[in-house]
């Protein structure tokens, strides 16, 4: 029996593709706080009038275009990582759903009913980037229940790993093949946030920094910064990849609601490379460790299928890390930098 715990935290899924499940879960995504940063009132009447009504139904199809026999590619994927790292590693490993199952309770007292001696557990964010609506919530999260259930085990948490030379390896490792190919470009497409999330974070850890601030992505404050985290990442793999200038670009995807998001969006650059003679496309999503809606639908159908009908002649949609060997051996690594909570 282990005296060590791994627990792999991902964002989760809608039970089934059933409507009724999928605006369950939107929902749920919808009033976290730190996702939808609206007084609580507001927040209410914006997801249970408007937005889950009306989206869940076209998410529901979404979900139902890449659903598996076993269920969301996300959850599934994020199984199949325990299962990879299961052996390579002495802890006891389970994982967590920031939204829907398993809870932070499931996970915590799995390990305990295994591992009665159980003295230390590492929470492992499958989010390579530090954002509020993701990364944040879901430690926050687990540390809220963590301290609810007065567990006798000590806890850690792993920084941010966006600039960790193994993470970019793996990263490197995966895109590397389908460079060999001919292809005008290559598309660094990242989940976005409303603008207000990164001024928030600005004022939040670096109070004088003004709040408006539009950081070029080169900010002082990486640590904390998921626009200037992303820039790294993408600086980090075309250097080591040695991607001439002129043959990649950044964009941010996944964009709801009017308020700006980060920019230029990728839905937007999707109509228009073709027009600007970038017929060959590859896209590849850093910020997703594992495949899931937004790499396999909005990437690879939807975006696709703007992309052709703008005029596009061929697109590459490079699968997530997933259980490659690289990003196995990379989480073996970067396990070890958790820090103490
Ligand atoms: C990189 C991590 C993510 C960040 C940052 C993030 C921010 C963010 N997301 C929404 C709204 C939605 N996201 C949805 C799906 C979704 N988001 C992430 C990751 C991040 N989100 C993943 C991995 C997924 C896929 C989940 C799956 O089951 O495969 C959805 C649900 C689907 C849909 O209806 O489009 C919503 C809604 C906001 C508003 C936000 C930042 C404020
Ligand atoms: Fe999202
Ligand atoms: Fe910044």
């Amino acid at each position: 029996m282990a005296k060590k715990g791994l627990i792999l935290m991902n964002l989760g899924s809608p039970a089934s593709t059933k409507v009724s499940d999928v605006r369950k879960y939107l929902r749920e995504f919808l009033m976290d706080e730190k996702v939808l940063d609206l007084p609580y009132l507001g927040r209410f009447m914006l997801v249970n009038c408007i937005i889950a009504p009306f989206r869940a139904p076209k998410s529901a199809e979404a979900y139902r275009s890449i659903w598996t026999k076993d269920g969301s590619p996300l959850i599934t994927l994020t199984k199949d990582l325990k299962a990879a790292l299961d052996g390579m590693v002495p802890e006891s490993i389970e994982i967590v759903m920031r939204y829907g199952h398993p809870s932070p309770e499931e996970a915590y007292n799995n390990l305990l009913k295994n591992n009665p001696d159980l003295e230390e557990v590492t929470l492992f964010p499958l989010y390579p980037h530090y954002a509020m609506s993701s990364y944040e919530t879901a430690v926050d999260y687990m540390v809220k229940k963590y301290k609810e259930g007065n567990y006798p085990f000590k806890l850690k948490n792993i920084p941010a790993y966006f600039d960790n030379e193994f993470y970019i390896n793996a990263l490197a490792n995966t895109i590397k093949p389908y460079l060999n190919q001919d292809y005008d470009k290559i598309l660094f497409s990242y989940h976005g946030v409303p603008e207000r999330h990164i001024h928030k974070g600005h004022a939040e850890f670096n109070p004088e920094l003004p709040a408006n601030t539009i950081c070029s992505g080169e900010c002082p404050l990486t640590f904390k910064c998921y626009r200037a985290q992303v820039r790294k990442t993408t600086k980090l793999v075309v250097e080591k990849l040695g991607i001439p200038e002129g043959k990649w670009e950044q964009t941010f995807q996944s964009r709801l609601g009017r308020d700006p998001w980060l920019q230029p969006y990728t839905a937007e650059r999707l109509e228009t490379l073709p027009k600007e003679g970038v017929k060959k496309l590859l896209v590849v999503s850093p910020a997703f460790v594992s495949d899931c809606l937004e790499t396999l639908e909005e990437i690879g159908i939807q975006g696709r299928e703007s992309f052709m009908h703008a005029g596009g002649e061929s697109f590459e949609a490079i699968p997530c890390l997933n259980v490659s060997p690289d990003w196995i051996q990379a989480m073996v690594q970067i396990k070890e930098t958790a820090e103490s909570i």
